[in-house]
């Protein structure tokens, strides 16, 4: 997938023209799991409808599975599967197995091709215990299971979640993240969007971060996590004032004030980190938690700092 220079203007009646999309970059290597994160408004569905062929670009390219999306739609929509969630595109009377009949039947799959395709889906998601149930019956973890069943029915070559955990209890979203880890990555290129940093970091190989329609950065998850950042932190779980200057004193270690009487130890290597934990428990401060540079707390940085957030 290739996206270069894509613009996307929004026209609207009585006020100025909104840009959604704005000279955005984009490569994902075939086969790989790449996260789009960013904040609300900053474009991210607006540019997985534009590589899904649901919306025409103002300018710039895209490429998707070496197709032009603004030109040849129909190649592209016969090699991608999408996966939006919520309630949209599934039919709460009908069963599991009827929904995914139903969509075997309109991507042309017939008779026992289709039968053997919903059956197996539906063993690879968990969902054979539900097929007789309707999907109105299903709780919000089961209905997303139905949704990436329905995506992934013909065999896509390119697939695009958008938030497919979101609104999802902790046991259900890590079904769902388990499903994407274990049944979907490797098997086709996954475009997922997420709000989830720590889902990002353990799904994704790269992510893109946007903000304001524009891309902010893009790479590894991991490396990005340490990019300008400290390596490890150590967050104090009560106020130890002096403890804290003797410690800055003798050791690399910047101190943060990251909330009241919380201070966060910030160190750039683990010989500084060892050190720092020495002088706490030589101190008698045993009350205390360490992190590492995650992504989350880079992300937070870089979007804080552009104050690109609706
Ligand atoms: N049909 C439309 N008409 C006018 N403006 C739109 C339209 N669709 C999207 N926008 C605007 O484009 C910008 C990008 O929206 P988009 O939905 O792509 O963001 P997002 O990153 O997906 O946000 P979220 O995380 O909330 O889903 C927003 O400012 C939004 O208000």
């Amino acid at each position: 997938m290739d996206v270069r220079g894509l613009t996307r203007t929004f026209r609207r009646p009585g006020r100025p023209d909104r840009i959604a999309l704005d000279a955005v970059e984009l490569a994902v290597t075939v086969g790989t799991t790449h996260g789009l994160l960013g904040p609300n408004g900053a474009g991210k569905t607006t540019l997985c409808k534009i590589l899904s062929t649901v919306l025409l670009p103002t300018s710039g390219e895209v490429r998707v599975l070496g197709h032009d999306a603004a030109r040849d739609p129909r190649a592209v929509r016969s090699q991608i599967g999408i996966a939006f969630g919520g309630e949209r595109g599934l039919y709460g009377r009908l069963t599991v197995e009827q929904n995914l009949r139903y969509w075997a039947a309109l991507l042309g799959l017939g008779g026992r091709q289709a039968r053997s395709r919903v059956a197996l889906t539906m063993e690879r998601f968990g969902l054979r215990d539900r097929a007789r149930d309707r999907v109105e019956t299903l709780s919000r973890g089961w209905k997303q299971r139905v949704h990436l069943a329905r995506a992934v029915l013909g065999e896509p070559q390119l697939l695009i979640l958008d938030e497919p955990t979101a609104g999802l209890d902790p046991v259900a979203a890590r079904a769902v993240r388990q499903i994407v880890s274990d049944e979907l990555a490797g098997t086709c290129t996954v475009l997922l969007t997420t709000h989830d940093l720590r889902e990002a970091e353990l799904l994704c190989s790269t992510v893109t971060v946007m903000g304001g329609g524009r891309v902010l950065a893009a790479g590894n998850p991991a490396e990005l996590a340490l990019t300008d950042r400290p390596t490890h932190t150590v967050v104090l779980a009560t106020p130890a004032p002096a403890v804290v200057e003797r410690l800055c004193a003798s050791v690399r270690a910047t101190a943060v004030e990251v909330s009241s009487g919380r201070t966060e130890l910030r160190f750039t290597s683990s010989t500084d980190l060892q050190q720092g934990i020495a002088v706490l428990l030589s101190d008698g401060v045993v009350g205390f938690t360490v992190g590492e540079g995650s992504l989350e707390d880079y992300y937070v940085d870089l979007v804080g700092s552009r104050g690109v957030g609706e």
